[in-house]
């Protein structure tokens, strides 16, 4: 059975993957980005290749290489280093996991293969089953992100007696918002030492309250530092605090909702935020326009998630 060396918990950044204005990755930042993640936003475990990474956007050999820069980028500095590694194909996914083992990853999630889809949890079971088979020695977490594969089977039922089926199983990364879902698969496994890691940045209190053991998110790329705050209030049951931290952050991710929020956005806002340039997204998706930046950039620092010196007191909104 996979041991990892500790259980994966806290903050964990869905990376994003840097790309040119020609739509390269750009790889060359990589090791800038671990730095900025580690030193300004104390973050120390991330998510590669996953949906904030446009993991599915990429070639199978994109994929393997950006998973090759973040391990070896992030040595001694990243404490653990989850890579994703779901593909329509059975066969690329198990070449993706071999790899992320090779290279010396500490984990491999997968989402549910979602154009011939699995309809129920035993054909969903055994797709996941093979490709944790393919890469054994590492944790395995399944990403339940039911809104995008529009796979629907509830994570509470896949979760029983998965063990049996896939030793390597330690965890879930749940990316929706059913919290008695949720709250069923933390409330049904607690004999049994699994992570639960929580992927709707703007609830995740309420998930904490339910037996979240950690987080994975696109805003802790750059709301990381600020989403500690929230993890430590609630750690030391200052649950008053914990929610002021957490309706601070609602009222940044309900303000670039309504703009119209997803991954392009997401690069955006990081290069705004870290000064490290994420370029565009990769066709199908848009770049995301200039007003959305400007309107992003006036609200993180109005919220004071952004250094700024043009603004006046009476500007900033009181978010303790
Ligand atoms: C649909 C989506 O992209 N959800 C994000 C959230 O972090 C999301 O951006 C955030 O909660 C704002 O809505 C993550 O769950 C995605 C994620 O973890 C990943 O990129 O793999």
């Amino acid at each position: 059975m996979a041991s990892p060396k500790k259980k994966l918990q806290g903050l964990v950044a869905a990376t994003i993957t840097p790309m040119t204005e020609h739509g390269e990755i750009n790889f060359s930042v990589i090791g800038r980005y671990v730095d900025y993640l580690v030193e300004e936003q104390g973050v120390k475990n991330v998510f590669v290749n996953g949906t904030t990474g446009e993991g599915l956007s990429l070639s199978i050999s994109e994929r393997c290489r950006v998973a090759e820069e973040w391990v070896t980028k992030g040595r001694n500095k990243l404490d653990q280093i989850v890579i994703h590694v779901g593909a329509l194909s059975l066969k690329e996914s198990q070449e993706l996991a071999q790899h992320a083992a090779e290279i010396g990853a500490d984990g491999i999630a997968v989402i549910a293969p979602f154009f011939l889809k699995p309809w129920n949890k035993d054909a969903l079971i055994n797709f996941l089953k093979e490709v944790a088979a393919a890469a054994p020695a590492l944790p395995f977490y399944y990403y339940h992100i039911p809104a995008l594969t529009g796979v629907k089977i509830r994570a509470e039922e896949l979760l029983d007696g998965i063990q049996d089926k896939i030793p390597s199983f330690q965890g879930l990364k749940f990316s929706d918002t059913d919290l008695l879902d949720f709250g069923q698969c933390v409330d049904q496994n607690r004999q049994r030492q699994f992570a639960f890691l929580f992927g709707v940045d703007e609830q995740l209190l309420s998930a904490l309250v339910m037996g979240a053991t950690g987080a994975v998110g696109s805003t802790y790329n750059y709301l990381g530092k600020k989403t500690k705050q929230m993890l430590e209030a609630f750690e030391r049951k200052d649950f008053s605090s914990a929610l002021s931290h957490q309706f601070c952050i609602q009222r940044f991710i309900n303000f670039v909702v309504k703009l119209g929020f997803g991954v392009s956005q997401t690069k955006a806002i990081m290069t705004l935020v870290s000064g490290i340039p994420m370029g565009p997204p990769r066709l199908p998706l848009q770049k995301a326009s200039r007003e959305f930046t400007d309107n992003a950039e006036a609200k993180l620092k109005s919220l004071d998630f952004l250094s700024c010196t043009d603004l006046k007191g009476g500007d900033m909104e009181a978010c303790s």
